[in-house]
Formats: structure tokens, sequence, C-alpha cells
């Protein structure tokens, strides 16, 4: 009995004592916190922000609206070009808000402001340990493998595969849009199309709308990306904790398994059939490169095209490119359907190229009132409007402020893309802003069209996005023609379920077979 009573008290003092050091550490987290940001204050001049509570920083200004760069262009209007937010639990970073203060940071100061952030466990996990080109930090490898990816992204634009692959891709899809007879959401079709053509490229593969692989990789990567940019997980918090079995950082774990696991099958059964001299796809193009690197010295050259930085690249091609290119096309699909004398210009330009519609891709010159609309949709509806996050790589200044090394930065285009002192009426969709009277294209201003952001972390798919897209929506409006049911308002409003990408709502198009 005396035992079991001794059991019990122990039992009592030991849970007291639990509570008392989980209430203590998160007391001790909180002091710690608040000190350390007040020292960081006080040693330097850090550009202005909202005021912030402890350990929850500005976390609930990003509670009622999850969409980044809207809650960043809010605040903008209180605090100006350049400002500090903190997500919560220490998450601070600086925002770049104008032209200006992004020009300055990512080209002049592009050396410095092209890090990444190496302390995220979620991002070290998606990325295998950082060996991918998007969350990987600058660095020698960084570069090689970045080179190396467009080098193998070039086999695609030099020639006419790119074309072929989308305009059968397209045949496949226009085919499943022709049976629509109802207005519907086009979504899964351009999806589809996108996913498509960005699966041939990378390993050969093409799907059918309802076949279970391309359900399932459409729904993961948007898990991915939500639950990749989704909040604070709790090892990026408190490092120690990536060994508890916490239900966010679990699901975090089955997603990266699963879409490695995906990727790895594909590359796995390239290496059986990979025959030196006839690359197939991206795949074989880096397995390719990989084997003239393999007798180089220098192991910087050797280690930027491994085994697991191939698969990593590979996963960012659908991460980044996938989303991004369909939510463009589904803009330019929505502006154009609501502007009827803008699809008036857009198919005589069309028409008008006869025969030389067989090779869209040398067509660019003559399809300036076109490549106006899709600069314009751009500008509008950047896919990702505040881009990824940088890391500054020594300390710096910017704008008259100190900006420490290891600073997280965000650039906010969607600001650029919308303010008045740069663009005549942001707010209203008008391709003309790009052409000159004559109707030639201006130059485009990289200062201030920056949908790929700019500098050293400029969007390394640009060429084979711009061109994927010019060509779909060639082959799309070429074929169809497009409207809004009537009393059916249309939503430009991008959703608010993403933080990161700018995507419009569903809703419902008329879709018609021109003659
Ligand atoms: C309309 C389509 C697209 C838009 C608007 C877009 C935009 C962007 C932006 C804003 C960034 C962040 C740059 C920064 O950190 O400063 C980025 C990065 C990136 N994008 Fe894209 N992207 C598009 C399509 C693609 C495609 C098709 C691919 C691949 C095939 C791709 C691959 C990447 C990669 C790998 C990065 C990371 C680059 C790095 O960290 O060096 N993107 N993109």
């Amino acid at each position: 009995m005396v035992i079991i009573d001794r059991t019990f008290q122990m039992m009592h003092i030991l849970s007291i004592l639990s509570l008392l050091t989980v209430k203590t550490v998160l007391v001790g987290i909180a002091v710690f916190l608040l000190v350390m940001s007040y020292l960081q204050r006080k040693k330097y001049k850090l550009p202005p922000g909202p005021p912030q509570l402890p350990i929850l920083g500005n976390y609930f200004a990003f509670r009622k609206d999850g969409r980044m760069y809207a809650v960043f262009t809010k605040l903008g209007k209180s605090f100006g070009d350049i400002f500090t937010v903190n997500f919560g639990f220490g998450n601070t970073v600086v925002v770049l808000n104008s032209a200006e203060m992004v020009h300055e940071a990512f080209v002049e100061k592009k050396e410095i402001f092209a890090g990444r952030d190496e302390m995220s466990w979620k991002f070290g996990l998606f990325s295998g340990g950082f060996r991918d080109i998007a969350f990987a930090n600058y660095g020698p490898v960084w570069k090689l493998q970045r080179q190396m990816t467009l080098k193998a992204f070039r086999t695609y634009l030099a020639g006419d595969k790119l074309e072929s692959l989308t305009r059968s891709a397209f045949e496949e899809v226009a085919t499943l849009i022709e049976k629509e007879t109802e207005p519907f959401d086009i979504d899964v079709h351009i999806r589809l199309l996108v996913f498509n053509i960005v699966s041939r490229m990378a390993f050969g593969k093409s799907y059918k709308i309802d076949e279970p692989e391309f359900v399932w990789l459409k729904t993961t990567v948007d898990n991915a990306i939500e639950t990749l940019f989704g909040g604070v997980v709790p090892p990026d918090v408190i490092p120690a904790l990536k060994h508890f079995p916490i239900p966010s950082s679990l699901k975090m774990k089955r997603l990266t398994n699963d879409v490695i696991g995906f990727q790895k099958t594909k590359l796995e059964d390239h290496k059986i059939n990979f025959k030196s001299g006839d690359a197939r796809d991206i795949i074989d193009q880096l397995l390719l490169l990989k084997e003239e690197l393999t007798a180089e010295s220098d192991d910087n050259i050797k280690e930027s095209l491994t085994d697991a930085r191939i698969l990593h690249t590979l996963l960012d091609i659908f991460f980044a490119g996938t989303n991004t290119t369909s939510d463009t096309l589904k803009w330019m699909i929505m502006y154009v359907a609501d502007n009827p004398k803008i699809q008036a210009k857009i198919h005589k330009e069309l028409d008008g190229l006869g025969k030389d519609f067989d090779n869209l891709r040398h067509c660019k010159s003559k399809l300036t009132y076109f490549e106006a609309v899709q600069r314009e949709v751009m500008r509008m509806r950047p896919a990702a409007p505040a881009g990824l996050r940088h890391q500054t790589l020594c300390d710096t200044k910017l704008g008259g402020y100190d900006i420490p090394k290891g600073t997280l930065v965000y650039a906010n285009f969607w600001t650029i893309h919308h303010d008045p002192n740069i663009w005549e009426s942001p707010e209203v969709f008008k391709p003309e802003r790009f052409l000159s009277t004559d109707g030639s294209l201006k130059e485009l201003d990289n200062k201030v069209w920056v949908p790929f952001s700019s500098g050293k972390r400029k969007c390394v798919g640009e060429a084979l996005a711009r061109a994927n897209i010019m060509m779909i929506s060639a082959l799309f409006f070429r074929r169809f023609k497009v409207s809004f049911p009537s009393g059916q308002k249309p939503d430009f409003e991008p959703s608010k379920l993403y933080e990161i990408s700018c995507s419009p709502n569903h809703q419902k198009i008329i879709v018609q077979k021109r003659n």
C-alpha cells in the first residue's frame, strides 16, 4: 500500500514538473525572442514595420487573408517601400515593396540577395537536404546545377520538340473540350494539358483525364504547395521537434516521401533504358550531362548532377512549373472572355498567320498584339506574386536601412505590377500599354515587369514557360471562342486559399469551337 502511495506521489510530482517544464520552456523562448529582437533593433537600424505581439508577431494579420502578397500590399500602404513583418515564432522577413527596392536588391546587389533559407526544416525535407534549385543556397554547386538544367531545357526550346509535343497534347485535350456543350469549369482541362506537356518533356509520359496517376499527381502538387507554404511547422521553430510525431510534420514527411518515390521510379526506369546518343526527355538530358561531368576532376562539378540532384530538379520542375503555367492560362482565358474586342483582335492576328500557323515558334514577330495580351495577363495576375523568399549572404544596406546577414527577404511583385505611378489605370486590362502607336511591341522594362522576378534567382523556367504559354494559348484561341454565361459576373479576385500563388477561383465559362 505504501509503495502504491509513493508511486502515485512520484507520478503527481513528475506530472507537475513536466507541466512546469513546458511552461518554463515557452516563457523562456518568449523572453529570449523578445530580448534578441530588442538587441537586434538596438544594434541595427532595421526597416520599420507593424507592432508585433510576443512570439506571435504579426501572425493574426496573415490569419485574416491567407494571401501573402495581399497582406504585404496592405502593410505597404502604411510602411512604404521596405518594411519588416513577423509571421510568428521569430519568423521575421523584410518585404521589398517597390520596383526601386527590388531592383537595388536583386539586380544591383544580386550576389548579396541570392541566398535561400537553409535553416528551414520543411524546405530542407522537401528538397532532400537542399539538393534542388529552388531551395538550395547560392553557391558553386547550385550555380552549376541551374546551368545544367537550363541546358536541358534548351534542347526543347531550340528545335521543334516543344511545339510538336504541345500540339499533340493540345489535340487530346481540345477533343475533350469540344465535348462540353454546357458552361463548365476549364480548370481540369488546362491542368491536364500543362501536366501532359511537362511530364512528356520531363519523363516522356502523358495522361488521360481520369487516369489515377494524373489525379494523384494533381492533388499531390496542390497539397505539397499548400503544406510547404501554408504557415510554420513546429520543427521550423524548435529543430529538436523534428524527432516527435507531430501531425503537421508527419503529413509533410508523408507527402515528401510520396513525391520523391514517384520521381525515383521515373528516374530508375530511365536509367535502365538510357542510351547516350538518344536523349528522349529531360531526365535523359540530365543523365547525359551527368555522364559528361563524371570525367571532371572538380568535385563541385561532379556534385552538381548526382542522382539526388537530378531527382530534386525534377520535383522543382513539377512544383514550380505546372500550377504557375496553368494559372496564367486560366487568367488569360478569363480576361479574353470578358473583353470581346480583345478577343476579336487576337482571332484576327492568329487567322492572319495563314500557313505560318504550322510553325508557331517562328511567328512571335507576327503576333505582337497577342504577345501584349500575354504580358498584360502576367502583369495583372503574376502567378507567384511574392516569389520565393531570399536570404542575404552578408551585412548590407537598403533604402537607408541596415539589412544584416541572414535576413529573409520577400519581393512583392504584385505592388510593382499595380503601382499607379508606373502603370496608367493599373486595374484596367489593357494590352495596348505594351505597344507603340505603330502596333510594334515596346521594349520590356524588366525593372517594372517582373512576373518571373529578377537577378540571380530569376525563374529558371521563364523561357520554357513563356514558350508554352504562347503556343498553348495560340492553339486554344485559334480553335475556340470564349465567353462568360450571361448573368454570371466573372470573378477576378485571386483565390484566398493559396499563400504564395495567384490562382483564379473556380467558375464556369462557355467555350465554342470556331468555324
Ligand atoms: C507563368 C509561369 C511562371 C512564373 C510566373 C514563375 C515565376 C517564378 C518566380 C517569381 C520565382 C521566384 C524567383 C525568386 O526567388 O526571386 C520562380 C522560381 C523558380 N521557377 Fe518559376 N515561374 C513560372 C514557371 C516555371 C516553370 C515552367 C518552371 C520549370 C520548368 C519554373 C521553375 C522555377 C524554379 C526551379 C525556380 C527557382 C529558381 C531559383 O531559385 O534559382 N518556373 N518562378
